[in-house]
């Protein structure tokens, strides 16, 4: 089975190559080539994509295309990782770091 760092190193690695690449010959690069706001418009578009998938597979019980969906989001967010010079890795350091801390015990801790 794919490890998920693997596949997250290797498509984010890919996505790092393809800054400066040709925008006719790669969508990352003309993601790229456009800016911040194209790319954040595609993560607004496919967030919205997933929750109306996941509605959608409410009503039909079929849950595939949140799949899609959300493999979708998360190869744009790598995107965005991307353009600001992060790498998957430190999302998986932050996760990581947060790991066994309660979300409603970290929120009680911020509010005092
Ligand atoms: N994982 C992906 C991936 N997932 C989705 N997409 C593309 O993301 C685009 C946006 O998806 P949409 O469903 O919104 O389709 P759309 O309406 O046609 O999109 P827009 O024209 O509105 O942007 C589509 O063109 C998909 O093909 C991806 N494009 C590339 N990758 C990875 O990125 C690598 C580099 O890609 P290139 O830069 O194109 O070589 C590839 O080898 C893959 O590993």
């Amino acid at each position: 089975m794919t490890q998920p760092n693997d596949i997250l190193d290797r498509v984010a690695a890919t996505i790092a190559s393809r800054k400066g690449a040709d925008p006719a010959a790669s969508y990352v690069a003309k993601l790229f080539s456009k800016g911040d706001d194209a790319i954040l418009k595609k993560i607004g578009e496919e967030a919205t994509e997933t929750v109306m998938a996941a509605k959608d597979a409410r009503v039909s019980g079929d849950g595939s295309k949140v799949l899609y969906e959300v493999a979708d989001l998360w190869f744009h967010s790598l995107v965005l990782l991307a353009q600001f010079d992060l790498t998957p890795q430190q999302v998986l350091d932050e996760l990581a770091r947060r790991e066994g801390v309660s979300g409603i015990a970290e929120k009680a801790a911020r509010k005092e």
